[in-house]
């Protein structure tokens, strides 16, 4: 029989339990016992929910109280020192290396945390030494998580991170030179150890991920599989079968490093349909073809007639024994349910699928396989209509944005004048000391914020109330800025619940959720709104705000948006048609935005684009050129519309520049900030050697965790700055807005920076 398989599931719980849980445990509010009893409650439910759909092959270990990379790191014993030798129990080191600790008389800042391949989920980066060792903890997670479900009476296949994708994914500690793959062989005898306590216990299979063998990847990460995967396959009588998986991509230029041996290989065929093929032609002659067929990374109802044909064509190939069909990856970048949604209008919710409806979805695909598809006729049918009713329906089409779009002209995509001259006139009107200091935009979203939006959106209390309350806030953000002394001003952002969620509520073509929450580190979540249709602006979104904060600001007022690329990629972007026109769709309605803030007297306009990287296919190439090419159109399409005279800042955080320098370049923004506290401030040579011209803002404390950077730290990062960066281009700034923090600690962070800023100001005045 053909078998149905999940690869992973949404953790947080359908009321974002998790968040609640963690975040409590951290503010002192709930014990060690309780938060490690809330997390087994999640998983026992979870678990339940896909036994209760018809889930053969229900994972485990793919729980983590904050990450699973970080609980990979704890487990395989590579807990920098720094975390491991100041008294923290195991619980605490933990969370110390995923959000830094500074409590107790322990001063540590987290480890780096980076963006897991093109996803908005952040993993925390191993991060290793010269001398590293790696032991297995005596309790690891895994195992416990399987006894676990066992109790529970629901065999499962415990999911682990492979040690090629581990080491591939990690990097030296600052200060150390190791190459993370060479440690392969002292990673290897602890991945036995695992392997063998899992078989032990009772585990037939696991599922190991090896997600990095859809990069291109260095000839040294090349020549690791075969070690590694030959060692497995030497004690293969000890361990449980390994379903190597994959996902993300296609592997077909990295076939030959698929071991030959293992039980079973799985691939993403949502992603990459057209590699079915190539793999099967290559698959060694017992292995299982796992069949990715049901998206992990949207939310569109799976095409079951699509879903069935390609998984009949590997049937075909391999008998039905030899298949397993899959989601395409972990589900746990899609919401918990469904049935949360009371507000959806019913002819779109029919359209939607999330995680606990797409378990379902592959048990029936599954069933529909091995019995016929006679056995789940009336489930085909109705999908059958879903499909044909979202295909025809008149909501997601609108001429006149078409007709706009067909109307783009070249000169669409350019400023007035070139940067020198821009500049000097921007300067004129703003008038800016050396070293200019700014925040990236969002202030503390106090609960106070977040009980009269709440309020607001309930119909508690008035709009007018409602508005009232949020000048207010801009007064004191103002007031804040006034005494930290600021230089550019931004109103702080008190009226947005999330940068890309609170424009898509306010576009047309867009649906949005109440409950379609998803992980996007530790204890933050984000709802990401669902492009349905055309997307157009039927009136200004932020420019009532804007204005109200130039009005009470002495001091220039940034305004500010979210720029086109990363409202598409931070959204549930449509399936039926192309990116790049979303993009420009979005673009074109941001450009108006853009002219109305300018015409209302904002001077100083920032257009964030943290998810331009991330977008970037995983693979250098011809479609990475494709990328980049309308991805910087849709930036400069949205941007140009204004005077040389005001002055456009972008902000990018989570990018690294080196394979995207030019990329970033051809924005033509006038001032950019990025995310640079965590990285070594060499990384900014790219900008010297390409002869960046204009402004730059590199992070200067990182803001992830309420960890307050001193003075000091904040002068020497500079001081490294200006080993690479002209003293007239450079701003000074926070890696990203500070929307997750306290008061307390990002006026005392602020402090810091704007002294540190005054410091260099006075060292290099003339
Ligand atoms: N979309 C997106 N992706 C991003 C980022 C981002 O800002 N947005 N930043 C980067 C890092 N990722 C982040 C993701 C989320 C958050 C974040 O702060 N999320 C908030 C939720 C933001 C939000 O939508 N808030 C809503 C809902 C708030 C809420 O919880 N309301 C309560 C009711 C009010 C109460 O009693 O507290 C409820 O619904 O139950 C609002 O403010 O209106 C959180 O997890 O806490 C920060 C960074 C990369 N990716
Ligand atoms: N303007 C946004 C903020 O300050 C930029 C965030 S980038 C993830 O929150
Ligand atoms: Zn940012």
């Amino acid at each position: 029989m053909v078998q149905s398989a999940v690869l992973g599931f949404p953790r947080i719980g359908a009321n974002r339990d998790l968040k609640k849980a963690t975040e409590a445990y951290w503010a002192g509010n709930l014990s060690q016992t309780d938060l490690l009893a809330e997390a087994k409650r999640l998983r026992l439910a979870h678990w339940k929910i896909q036994k209760d759909a018809g889930v053969d092959v229900i994972p485990s270990n793919d729980f983590a109280l904050y990450d699973q990379v970080l609980s990979h790191i704890q487990d395989f014993g590579a807990v920098p020192e720094r975390y491991s030798n100041v008294g923290l129990d195991r619980i605490d080191e933990y969370f110390a290396m995923g959000r830094g600790h500074q409590k107790g008389g322990v001063d540590v800042p987290s480890l780096e945390m980076v963006k897991w391949f093109d996803s908005n989920y952040h993993y925390v980066k191993p991060t290793l030494q010269d001398n590293q060792t790696f032991s297995l903890t005596s309790n690891p997670k895994a195992v416990a998580e399987y006894v676990e479900a066992k109790e529970a009476g629901i065999n499962t296949r415990p999911v682990l991170l492979g040690p090629v994708s581990f080491l591939h994914l990690g990097k030296a500690d600052r200060g150390q030179s190791v190459e993370p793959i060479d440690l392969l062989e002292k990673l290897l005898p602890v991945y036995v150890e695992l392997l063998t306590k899992l078989k032990e216990a009772g585990a037939e299979t696991v599922q190991i991920d090896e997600p990095v063998l859809v990069f291109d990847l260095p000839a040294k990460t090349k020549a690791a599989f075969k070690p590694a995967y030959e060692k497995f396959a030497s004690v293969a009588a000890k361990i449980p079968q390994l379903v190597f998986t994959t996902y993300f991509g296609d592997i077909v230029h990295n076939l030959d490093l698929v071991p030959k041996d293992v039980y079973a290989l799985h691939v993403d065929l949502v992603r990459n349909p057209e590699q079915l093929e190539t793999v099967l032609s290559a698959l060694g002659p017992k292995t299982t073809l796992s069949v990715g067929v049901v998206d992990g990374r949207n939310i569109w109802k799976t095409n079951f007639k699509r879903a069935i044909e390609v998984a009949e064509t590997a049937v075909q190939k391999l008998g039905k024994d030899r298949v397993i069909v899959a989601t395409s990856s972990s589900l746990l970048h899609t919401p918990h349910t469904l049935a949360s949604e009371k507000k959806l209008d019913p002819e779109i919710a029919d359209w939607f699928s999330f995680a606990s409806e797409k378990a379902v979805e592959i048990a029936l695909i599954a069933k529909a396989i091995t019995e016929g598809p006679a056995s789940v006729r009336e489930a085909l049918e109705a999908n059958a209509k879903s499909m044909t009713a979202r295909a025809t329906s008149k909501r997601t089409n609108n001429p006149q944005v078409k007709e706009r779009q067909s109307k783009i002209a070249a000169s669409d995509y350019n400023r007035k004048s070139e940067f020198p001259s821009r500049i000097s006139q921007q300067q004129k009107k703003l008038n800016l000391p050396l070293f200019p200091t700014t925040t990236i935009g969002s202030f503390p979203q106090t609960k106070e914020i977040r009980v009269q939006r709440n309020k607001f959106t309930k119909g508690e209390i008035a709009e007018a109330q409602y508005d009232k309350f949020i000048e207010q806030e801009i007064d004191m953000n103002v007031k804040i800025q006034d005494e930290l002394g600021l230089d550019v001003y931004v109103h702080g952002e008190p009226e947005r619940n999330d940068m890309v969620q609170y424009f898509g509520e306010r576009l047309d073509g867009y649906a949005f959720t109440t409950h379609a929450w998803v992980q996007s580190y530790g204890s933050r979540c984000v709802r990401p709104p669902i492009i349905v249709g055309d997307i157009s602006r039927p009136a200004p979104m932020t420019v009532k705000e804007s204005k109200y904060a130039v009005s009470v600001s002495s001091k220039p007022m940034k305004g500010m948006l979210t720029g086109p690329v990363t409202c598409l990629r931070w959204s549930f972007p449509r399936d039926d048609v192309h990116q790049s026109v979303q993009a420009e769709q979005l673009a074109l309605a941001l450009r108006d935005e853009v002219v109305d803030l300018e015409k209302a007297g904002i001077d100083v306009i920032q257009v964030d684009e943290p998810a331009l990287r991330e977008g970037l296919p995983l693979r250098a190439g011809k479609e990475r050129e494709a990328y980049l090419d309308w991805a910087v159109k849709a930036f400069r399409l949205s941007t140009v519309g204004v005077e040389d005279s005001t002055q456009i800042h972008s902000h990018f955080c989570y990018s690294e520049f080196q394979d995207f320098f030019h990329a970033i370049a051809a924005l033509d923004a006038d001032v950019l900030s990025i995310e640079n506290s965590k990285s070594d401030s060499k990384l900014l040579g790219v900008f010297v050697d390409e002869a960046y011209p204009r402004h730059i803002g590199p992070g200067v404390y990182d803001i992830h965790s309420p960890r307050i950077p001193s003075e000091q730290e904040i002068k020497d990062r500079i001081e490294e700055m200006l080993q690479y960066l002209k003293p007239e281009q450079l701003w000074i700034n926070p890696d990203c807005g500070l929307k997750t923090r306290q008061w307390k600690e990002t006026k005392a962070a602020l402090v810091n920076m704007v002294n540190a800023a005054k410091f260099f100001r006075a060292k290099y005045a003339k």
